[in-house]
């Protein structure tokens, strides 16, 4: 199966073009959902993970913040876009319901994160038990 990297350039036609001129190449975009109870560590996750580094302070996030980090995967240049969300502000059967309003709305999302506090137990409970491996 052609890969959307291989789809955009044959379909620009500069491949084959005899100019020598290559455009550049289209990264593939996956996009990841980071989510969890208020104060588990969201933030520092996504973070550290785009900026290399811890930040120096945090502040709790209202809604939902972005970052984005380009990898190289097999000589691919693969884009990552990070989302963190809260759910824990809002409480009892709101938390579910928020939560399956963000799984409808990010149904097109490649990967899902799903952040909980090893030592807060009530912080479980809140992004669900169905799929979450210890590591
Ligand atoms: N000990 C420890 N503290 C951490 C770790 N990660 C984050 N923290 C601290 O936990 C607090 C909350 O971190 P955040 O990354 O802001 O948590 P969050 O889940 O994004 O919080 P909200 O935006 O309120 O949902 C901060 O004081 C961090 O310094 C960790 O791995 N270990």
């Amino acid at each position: 199966m052609e890969s959307s990297l291989e789809a955009s350039l044959s379909s620009s036609g500069a491949v084959s073009g005899a100019a020598g001129f290559l455009p550049p190449a289209r990264s593939r975009i996956f996009k990841i959902i980071v989510i969890g109870d208020s104060n588990v560590g969201k933030t520092c996750l996504t973070y550290r993970f785009c900026a290399g580094r811890f930040p120096d302070r945090t502040e709790a996030t209202i809604g939902v913040d972005f970052r984005e980090r380009a990898v190289e995967i097999d000589g691919e240049r693969i884009k990552l876009g990070k989302g963190a969300a809260a759910v824990g502000a809002v409480a009892g059967g709101r938390v579910r319901a928020r939560w399956q309003r963000l799984r409808r709305r990010e149904a097109a999302n490649q990967g899902r994160r799903r952040s909980l506090e090893v030592l807060r137990r009530e912080t479980y409970p809140v992004v669900g038990h169905s799929r979450t491996r210890t590591i």
